[in-house]
C-alpha cells in the first residue's frame, strides 16, 4: 500500500455512517494539521488511538506530532476516512445514487460497515420497528459482490478466449478484469492461492466465478462491522443474533451518537472525557477547585444514562476501537522516524517523535525508507542507541519501529543511480 491508508465507511442509509465519521473525526481536529493532499467533501481525517514510543522512554512532555496530537502516550494518528454513501439495496443495478458509490468504493482499502442494530431502521433506512439487521450484514456483501460479478460475467465468454488464446496465467486474465477494483496483482494471487482446488479457468462455471469474486473481496474489502446504537433496548438480542450467524466477524460494538455527544461536552469544558475508555469527570466527580464547567440536572441524568447504559456495560462507545480494528485488518503498524537516533528529535528543537507512518507489518525497513523519503540513496539505517540495521530487516511493534536514515549527502537518487 504505497499511498497513506483510506478507510471507507459503508452501510445502509440512516445506519449511523455520518454519525460514526463525525465521532471519528471532529475530535480536536483542529490540534493535527491536514496531512493529506486530496480533500473531496466525502473525506475526512480520522485519528487512530496507538501507543506512542514516547512513552516506552519517558518522554511524553517532550512529544509535539507534525499531524495528529499526543496524550500521555496515546498518539493520535490521522487516518482519512471515505463516507461512501448511496450504497441502497439494488445500487449494483443502478439504483439509488447508482454506480458513484462503487468509484468510492474501490478506492477503499478496508471497509467499517455500520449497521444499526436497533432494529429501527428497515433496509431502505425507514423508520420501523423490529427489523432484523442480520439481513444487512449479508445484503452490503451481496450487494458488492453482485457488482463484481455482473461485470464479470457480461464478459466471461471473450475472458475465456482471451486467456486461452494468450497462455495467460489466471491471476494475469484475473489482472485485466480486477485491476479496474484497485486490485494489485499479488493482492489478486494471494486471493487466488485462497482457493482450494481452483480448476483452470476454461473450467469454471457460475459457482466458481462466485467463489472466486468472493475471495477476492476478503482480500480487496477487508470489513470490520460496526454494531451501531448498542444504546437503543432492542440492540442486545440483535447483537448476539449477528455474532451467533457470523462468529466470525470482526464486530465491534458502538454508539457512535453516545460518542459525539461525549467528544461536544469534553471540548466545551463540561466533562472530562478519555476517549476509547469508560471514563468521564464531571464537576461532580472531581470537586470544586477544577476548572470543569457545572451541568443541569437535565445533562448530569443524561450521563449517568450513557455511563449504565453504555459505558459500564461495553466498556467504551466501541467507535476509537472500530477504526483500530479495521486499520489491523490491513497489518499496519506505527512507525516512528527521527532525525537524532539518540534524542529522537527532529532537526531542530527538544520535540520528539515527530513523524509517525502506519507501515504494513514486516516491510523491510528499505521499502520504509523508499516511501518515507522517496527515491533517495541511504547510507545507513539506525535503531535505538544507534545500532546499525539492514535493509532487509522488517518491522513489527517495538522491533525496528523506531528508525533514523542517514542519506548520503548530495546523493543521487537510486533512481538515476
Ligand atoms: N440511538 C442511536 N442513534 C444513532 C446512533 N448513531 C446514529 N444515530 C441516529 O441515526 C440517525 C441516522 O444517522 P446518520 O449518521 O445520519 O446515518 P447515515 O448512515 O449517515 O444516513 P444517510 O446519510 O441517510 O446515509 C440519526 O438520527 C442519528 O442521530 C447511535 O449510536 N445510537
Amino acid at each position: 500500500m504505497p499511498r497513506d491508508p483510506l478507510i471507507g465507511i459503508v452501510g445502509k442509509p440512516s445506519s449511523g455512517k455520518s454519525t460514526t465519521l463525525n465521532s471519528l473525526t471532529d475530535a480536536n481536529a483542529k490540534i493535527g494539521a491536514f496531512p493529506f493532499t486530496t480533500i473531496d467533501p466525502n473525506r475526512a481525517t480520522g485519528y487512530l488511538q496507538v501507543d506512542c514510543a514516547c512513552a516506552r522512554f519517558g518522554k511524553q512532555e517532550l512529544c509535539k506530532p507534525n499531524y495528529g496530537w499526543c496524550t500521555g502516550g496515546k498518539r493520535h494518528v490521522p487516518v482519512e476516512l471515505l463516507d461512501v454513501a448511496g450504497l441502497i439495496p439494488g445500487a449494483s443495478q443502478g439504483l439509488g445514487l447508482g454506480n458513484k458509490f462503487l468509484d468510492d468504493l474501490r478506492q477503499a482499502d478496508a471497509l467499517i460497515h455500520v449497521v444499526d442494530v436497533s432494529g429501527t431502521t428497515d433496509a431502505e433506512g425507514k423508520a420501523t420497528r423490529g427489523y432484523d439487521p442480520v439481513k444487512d450484514v449479508e445484503w452490503l456483501q451481496d450487494e458488492i459482490r453482485l457488482w463484481i460479478e455482473t461485470n464479470l460475467k457480461k464478459r466471461w465468454g471473450s475472458i475465456v478466449r482471451r486467456h486461452t488464446a494468450t497462455k495467460s496465467s489466471i491471476v494475469d486474465t484475473l489482472r485485466a478484469q480486477f485491476g479496474g477494483y484497485g486490485a494489485t496483482a499479488s493482492l489478486i494471487a494471494r486471493a487466488v492461492d485462497s482457493i482450494d482446488n481452483l480448476p483452470p479457468l476454461e473450467e469454471w462455471d457460475d459457482h466458481w466465478i462466485t467463489t472466486m469474486v468472493k475471495h477476492f473481496m476478503m482480500f480487496k474489502f477487508p470489513t470490520v462491522l460496526a454494531l451501531n446504537k448498542i444504546d437503543h433496548p432492542d440492540a442486545d438480542k440483535n447483537v448476539s443474533k449477528i455474532l451467533l450467524k457470523y462468529p466470525d466477524s470482526r464486530a465491534v460494538l458502538t454508539s457512535a451518537i453516545t460518542e459525539v455527544f461525549l467528544r461536544r461536552l469534553a471540548k466545551q469544558n463540561y466533562i472530562k472525557y478519555e476517549e476509547g475508555t469508560e471514563f468521564i469527570d464531571t464537576l461532580e466527580d472531581v470537586g470544586p477547585g477544577s476548572d470543569l464547567r457545572p451541568l443541569d440536572e437535565k445533562l448530569l441524568q443524561r450521563i449517568e444514562t450513557i455511563r449504565d447504559l453504555v459505558l459500564f456495560r461495553f466498556g467504551s462507545t466501541g467507535v476509537v476501537q472500530v477504526l483500530q480494528e479495521a486499520v489491523k485488518v490491513l497489518d499496519l503498524i506505527p512507525v516512528f522516524t527521527v532525525r537524532n537516533i539518540q534524542t529522537f528529535t527532529g532537526s531542530s528543537g527538544t520535540s520528539v517523535f515527530r513523524d509517525c507512518t502506519l507501515v504494513k507489518r514486516g516491510t523491510t525497513v528499505s521499502k520504509v525508507a523508499r516511501s518515507i523519503m522517496g527515491e533517495v540513496t541511504i547510507a545507513a539505517i539506525e535503531g535505538v542507541d544507534g545500532k546499525r540495521i539492514s535493509a532487509t530487516d522488517t518491522v513489527d511493534i517495538g522491533t525496528n519501529d523506531i528508525l533514523s536514515f542517514k542519506v548520503v549527502p548530495g546523493g543521487l537518487t537510486t533512481s538515476s543511480a
